[in-house]
């Protein structure tokens, strides 16, 4: 089965290399790019070679598109008249119905929509998968396999996928702007950059192996560490203050909202 990854700036060289990691053969998989350096440089890390979007599309059964919503159109238009009975279409693209991408397909093609995340670089994707009209079970089970390879793969209903996109597909980020907050904070308090950033990466790393490991709810997790007068209280008051629970509830609102935008423009 030939897989051609169209489109290989973060996302698609994050798939990439976690089929690469999974054992699948360099050779089964095809990549394009339209910015030469970017291609010319993944050619040379991969050893994978980098074809135009039409010879992509003739040779490949599973076709993967990872280019920004705002060339999808485009892109759904060069590699329609390649696509093949059987082919299977997975799009990562946020905001990118299955609706649209039947729309720029030729009609009964087989599309998968799929929400991924960048932490798919270290195997601890979160992949979530919704299936186009035309999309057996087989297909199905051929898109999470391919993103089984670096990660969590759920299906949801495609109503959810806006939320899902909010949640975590940009949920790295959130996480990583936290991270940074916590780390300027030691710096405030006198730590040096480097012991800052090994306290919080490893609390942060341990505080996420306790919820999946314990399964234990984050308020108990939370009162656990809030000793009555003590530190924990005085800084999550703070928080409060600051409507920070709030902030995060409107920041993903406004996530889902722009998803929502991007199925329209
Ligand atoms: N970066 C992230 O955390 C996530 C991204 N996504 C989705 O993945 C898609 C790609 O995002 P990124 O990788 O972050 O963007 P990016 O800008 O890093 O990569 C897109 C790549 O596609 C190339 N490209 C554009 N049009 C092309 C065409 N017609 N033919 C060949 N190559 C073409 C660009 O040169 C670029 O290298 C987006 O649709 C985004 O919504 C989804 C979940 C997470
Ligand atoms: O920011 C974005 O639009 C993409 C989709 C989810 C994460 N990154």
């Amino acid at each position: 089965m030939t897989i051609a990854i169209f489109g290989a700036g973060v996302m698609g060289e994050t798939l990439l290399s976690g089929l690469i990691r999974s054992g699948r053969a360099p050779g089964d998989l095809v990549i394009t790019e339209r910015r030469a350096d970017r291609a010319a440089e993944l050619e040379a890390k991969y050893g994978i070679s980098v074809v135009d979007n039409a010879a992509a599309a003739e040779s490949a059964d599973v076709l993967v598109l990872v280019v920004k919503p705002q060339d999808m159109r485009s892109l759904l238009a060069e590699i329609a008249p390649a696509i093949a009975v059987g082919n299977v279409v997975i799009s990562l693209a946020a905001g990118i119905t299955t609706e649209v991408l039947e729309g720029g397909l030729p009609a009964g093609t087989s599309v998968v929509r799929v929400m991924p995340n960048t932490p798919a670089l270290v195997d601890q994707g979160m992949a979530a998968l919704s299936r186009g009209a035309h999309c057996t079970d087989e297909h199905m089970a051929i898109a999470s396999d391919l993103l089984a390879s670096c990660g969590k793969v759920i299906e949801v209903p495609e109503s959810y996928q806006d939320a899902v996109t909010a949640i975590s597909g940009s949920g790295p980020a959130y996480v990583f702007y936290v991270v940074e907050a916590m780390i300027e904070a030691g710096v405030v308090l006198g730590l040096p950059r480097a012991t800052a950033t090994e306290l919080t990466v490893q609390t942060l790393y341990g505080a996420a192996t306790m919820i999946r490991q314990t399964g234990t709810h984050p308020t108990v997790l939370r009162e656990q560490v809030t000793s009555p007068g003590g530190t924990t209280a005085a800084a999550l008051r703070i928080l409060d203050d600051h409507r920070v629970r709030a902030a995060f509830v409107s920041a993903v609102e406004a996530a889902a909202e722009r998803s929502g935008e991007l199925s329209r423009s």
